[in-house]
């Protein structure tokens, strides 16, 4: 099967320019996709317009099974998925094979969902009325995805919108087309109808004009940085559309004297090493007690070391590349900045060789809020430590940021760890847990990281419109 748009049931775009994929650790052509633009969009919200009037008729058991099927056949092509993700995205195919089942798990969940979109009956006031409140699918959903986790970030969208009754218009990102469209192939092979799931790959801002201006489409749903989804909220208001905004983040990573110290420093390395530091859930900047602070960082920079940085298709790599030379340009400039403001690197700092997009694994203490570093994503592997006395304080320099999707706070108190994140403003917290994210659990931020929440009971409910209906009898 060719890299191809998918469109009303059509593969479709062989005559178009076409866009191509890089290994971003070797450099070599994986494949070519076509370029779409304003016209593919629209003949994409066309048929989902159209295959919704049907769709949204299905029964949730009709739904349910087919998004059963496709999980089914989400495993059963397990390796080909997650070699796709390694080659295309860079990450260790260990990592990738988990997104496979994260990403289907996220499916079968929503599969589950379906069945369980209440309405509810109200309490009439007059004995000639009853009241009711219906839900229906919202209508045309526009899902626009990021590079960093190029199957999850898809189905944690296109699962509730399906079980919901809507129908979809995929935008992934042009780093990483392959994924989604193998994903979308296997949707086609679940048996989906025509016009339900269609695919559209190629200039971002042409794209995504239709899908935020074409009043058809009644919901967006973006992942992506904060800078983005900026631009889509205000086109989105031109059509009042419904938002869910997935942005970015800045974790801060809080270890009180009382933590284990084990606890600690292996959350810390799940939180800031996964995905070579690419994900927006990255502890972005760690807060460490003074007391524990030497024992910390050293028992974090020996099992640092211990990171092996390679091709993520061979054994035994934990570091991949990062995502393109750019990416590893900002890592380098952040790691300079922290430099010249008196950081000091324990552990890397640099690149392994000038060949791939490689970066080691790094250590930086004696970080200071001033740094780029500690106000910005790096979205790299570096891990910047600064000391601190108090609790109070410590709030406070958690608190300094625009964004609030992810922190973690490692502490063995009970009554220490409910005050801080009683305290701190973000949408996700691991307390003692480096990894918090499940398929069953809401996922998404406050402030400048977002609007709304993915997974969980709550998924489904960004994909759904209620409906009061006051009955006369
Ligand atoms: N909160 C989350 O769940 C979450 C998850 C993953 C990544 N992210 C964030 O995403 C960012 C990294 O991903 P990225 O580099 O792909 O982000 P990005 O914002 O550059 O791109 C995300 C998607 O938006 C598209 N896009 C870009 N400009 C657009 C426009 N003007 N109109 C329509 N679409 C447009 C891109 O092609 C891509 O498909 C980081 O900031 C990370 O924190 C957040
Ligand atoms: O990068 C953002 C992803 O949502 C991370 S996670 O895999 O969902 O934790």
């Amino acid at each position: 099967m060719h890299n191809l748009l998918y469109i009303n049931g059509e593969w479709t775009g062989e005559s178009l320019n076409k866009l191509s994929v890089h290994n971003p650790a070797t450099g070599e052509l994986i494949s070519e996709v076509p370029k779409g633009g304003k016209k593919e969009a629209a003949a994409a919200v066309e048929a989902a317009d159209d295959a919704f009037r049907t769709w949204s008729k299905t029964t949730a058991y009709e739904r349910a099974a087919l998004l059963k099927k496709l999980y089914g056949l989400m495993i059963e092509n397990e390796a080909e998925l997650a070699e796709l993700m390694t080659r295309e995205m860079g990450k260790p195919l260990s990592e990738a094979k988990g997104e496979v089942h994260y990403a289907a798990n996220y499916i079968e969940w929503y599969a589950e969902e379906a069945k369980r979109v209440y309405g509810e009956n109200i309490p009439t006031h007059d004995s000639n009325k009853r009241l009711q409140v219906w839900k229906k699918p919202v209508g045309v959903v526009a899902a626009i995805t990021p590079w960093n986790f190029p199957a999850a970030m898809l189905t944690r969208k296109m699962g509730p919108a399906l079980a919901a009754g809507c129908t979809v218009v995929i935008k992934p990102s042009s780093e990483t087309p392959l994924t989604a469209i193998k994903l979308v192939q296997l949707a086609e092979e679940a048996g989906f109808p025509k016009g339900v799931i269609n695919i559209v790959v190629g200039s971002s801002k042409e794209i995504g004009e239709v899908l935020l201006l074409d009043s058809r489409v009644r919901k967006v749903t973006f992942t992506g940085s904060t800078e983005v989804g900026k631009i889509l909220m205000k086109q989105g208001s031109e059509t009042i559309k419904k938002l869910s905004l997935e942005l970015g983040g800045h974790a801060p990573i809080i270890v009180l004297d009382d933590a284990d110290i084990n606890k600690a420093v292996d959350g810390t390395i799940a939180s800031k090493f996964r995905n070579s530091g690419q994900t927006c859930v990255c502890g972005n900047r760690i807060y460490v007690q003074s007391e524990i602070h030497n024992k910390f960082v050293d028992a974090l920079t020996e099992k640092v070391k211990e990171l092996k940085v390679g091709d993520g298709m061979e054994e035994g790599i934990n570091i991949g590349p990062l995502i393109n030379k750019a990416g590893v340009e900002k890592v380098s400039s952040h790691v300079a900045d922290a430099l010249e403001k008196g950081a000091q690197v324990v552990h890397g700092g640099e690149q392994p060789s000038e060949q791939g997009n490689y970066y080691i694994p790094t250590i930086i203490k004696n970080a200071t809020n001033d740094m780029l570093m500690m106000n910005e994503e790096t979205f790299g592997p570096v891990a910047p430590i600064q000391k601190f006395e108090t609790i109070d304080e410590v709030i406070r320099l958690a608190n300094d940021t625009p964004f609030g999707l992810a922190a973690y706070v490692f502490t063995e108190s009970i009554s220490k760890g409910t005050r801080i994140i009683e305290d701190i403003d973000f949408g996700i917290v691991g307390w003692n847990d480096g990894a918090p994210s499940a398929v069953q659990a809401p996922f998404g931020g406050l402030k400048e990281s977002g609007l709304g929440r993915e997974g969980g009971h709550q998924g489904i409910d960004e994909f759904l419109e209620m409906q009061y209906v006051s009955m006369g009898i």
